[in-house]
């Protein structure tokens, strides 16, 4: 059963007051990275919440406890639990998604502010922090929630909602809560099957449906020496050099094509039979669409399956940044006394975080007592998540198949995802459910990066996507 025409006609009708909602939510720097912006998650949360309830969703804020952030202890911001429907003749679908944003900066190469809407009327992008990572699609659900309820029309399926406020930060207290709310009685109790939108189509052309993400393991390491800055005229060849031994330290985990230089790791994987090659090969991906997106011709090889196995299927190893060095403009010649450098590897099947770790810190310190430096080395883990692969024959992906062929009359590319939701095995494990990921995106949004967009047409035709999975759902499982 498609969804009715009424509704996908409504969407197009509503398009502007859904981009006006939209730049209400991107105003808000919901950055959860930033202890400075935690009141402002909480108030995305409040936003989100008033939201849904305007909507006939019946909700409850969920307190997660406390973290410590650099130094600092926070309060969580509250994760997002709802439903609505309970029809027992009807399946129940589970929605996530994530309403915190990375950090953004107009001075880290932004055209326009990061927490102002953009719209580009010439092009139909959307352009602001959050627009495609994970505010549009959230506001996707609310499109079809919102035609549903001024209508009057009941929604096909039963919905649960969860959103939370930290996925960009390691989803800190919500495993706790899915399992406990996955018990007999619990608030997850009864669901059928999940759905998350948080990813992006490969291309700037085909949609796809997402069976696998990887895991992450997040390391954080210091490297601590003088009481205080020093000056290099003054102190220059004469003491251990924090910055030397970390950049030495750094350098030695991964090599300039992107190979794992610490042992083992790279090992737990197997490598890839002729028959897993060949799904790589069927995708619609060129080595021109890693480098649009990344806006230059800088890819790692020409070859089409080597790139996307890359992506998808091997771990990899990112240096993100070092906390402490000199970064202003202009040419100071400090010798800065404390330097922590930031990186993380990409898990996949199958690695651990539990597993990987203790590889990653045993090299760590083998390879700092080679330098035989008299600084101090201390390595943190930050975060982790396992990864995670689904059944994409199942029939919530068989729903998702139909709705995208009725809404942008193309059958969806099937993809595995390089990065992470740690949350979704958590889902898929103790609810012992079908996870399905249904990006609204395209592949050159610019998630993470400067001057993120979503583009018009994929807000709009994605909502209709959504609303017409659940249709297709329902129609696909009525006996069942
Ligand atoms: N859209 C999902 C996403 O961007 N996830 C983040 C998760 C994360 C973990 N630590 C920091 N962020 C990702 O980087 O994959
Ligand atoms: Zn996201
Ligand atoms: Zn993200």
């Amino acid at each position: 059963m498609a969804a009715p025409a009424e509704f996908l006609q409504y969407i197009d009708a509503n398009a502007d007051a859904f981009i006006q909602r939209l730049a209400d939510a991107v105003a808000i720097p919901s950055i959860s990275g930033d202890a400075r912006r935690r009141g402002d998650v909480v108030r995305m949360a409040h936003w989100l919440n008033d939201q849904l309830k305007a909507l006939g969703v019946d909700t409850k804020l969920v307190d997660l406890g406390k973290q410590v952030l650099d130094g600092q202890e926070l309060d969580l911001p509250p994760a997002i639990l709802g439903t609505l429907g309970q029809d027992p003749a009807k399946k129940t679908v589970l929605i996530y998604g994530h309403f915190d944003v990375q950090p953004a900066n107009k001075s880290d190469g932004w055209n326009t502010d990061p927490f102002t809407l953009v719209v580009n009327k010439e092009n139909g992008q959307l352009i602001g922090r959050g627009s495609s990572d994970d505010k549009g699609p959230i506001l996707g659900w609310l499109n079809v929630l919102q035609y549903h309820h001024e209508k009057g029309i009941p929604l096909p399926v039963n919905l649960k909602f969860c959103f939370e406020g930290m996925e960009e930060s390691g989803s800190e207290g919500l495993d706790e809560l899915v399992q406990n709310e996955a018990k007999p009685g619990g608030y997850f109790h009864g669901v059928d099957c999940a759905c998350i939108s948080d990813n992006y189509w490969l291309n700037t052309r085909t949609p796809v449906l997402t069976y696998g993400l990887r895991g992450l393991t997040y390391f954080k390491v210091t490297v601590s020496g003088p009481a205080r800055d020093l000056h290099s005229g003054v102190f220059g060849r004469t003491v251990h050099e924090p910055m030397t031994d970390l950049v030495h330290l750094l350098g030695r985990l991964v090599d300039t094509h992107g190979n794992i230089l610490v042992p083992g790791v790279e090992e737990m994987v197997p490598p890839p039979d002729e028959q897993e090659k060949a799904i790589y090969q069927q995708l619609d991906y060129s080595t021109a669409d890693i480098e649009e997106a990344a806006g230059n011709t800088i890819a790692l090889t020409s070859d089409k399956v080597d790139l996307l196995m890359g992506r998808m299927r091997n771990p990899s190893l990112s240096l993100h940044g070092i906390e402490g060095a000199f970064s202003e403009p202009g040419a100071k010649t400090v010798i800065p006394a404390k330097v922590s450098g930031k990186f993380s590897i990409r898990l996949v099947p199958p690695q651990t975080p539990e597993a990987v770790d203790p590889l990653v810190i045993a090299y760590l310190k083998s390879e700092y007592a080679k330098l035989n430096s008299k600084n101090t080395l201390t390595i943190e883990n930050l975060h982790g998540g396992k990864p995670w692969v689904a059944d994409h024959t199942h029939w919530n992906f068989e729903a998702a198949k139909k709705a995208t062929k009725a809404v942008y009359g193309q059958d969806p590319d099937l993809t595995r995802e390089g990065g992470s939701i740690p949350v979704t095995l958590t889902f898929a494990e103790s609810l012992g459910v079908n996870v399905l990921l249904l990006p609204m995106g395209r592949g050159d949004d610019g998630a993470h990066s400067t001057n993120e967009k979503l583009d018009r047409s994929n807000f709009i035709e994605g909502s209709k996507l959504l609303g017409s999975y659940l249709y297709e759902l329902a129609a696909l499982t009525k006996n069942q």
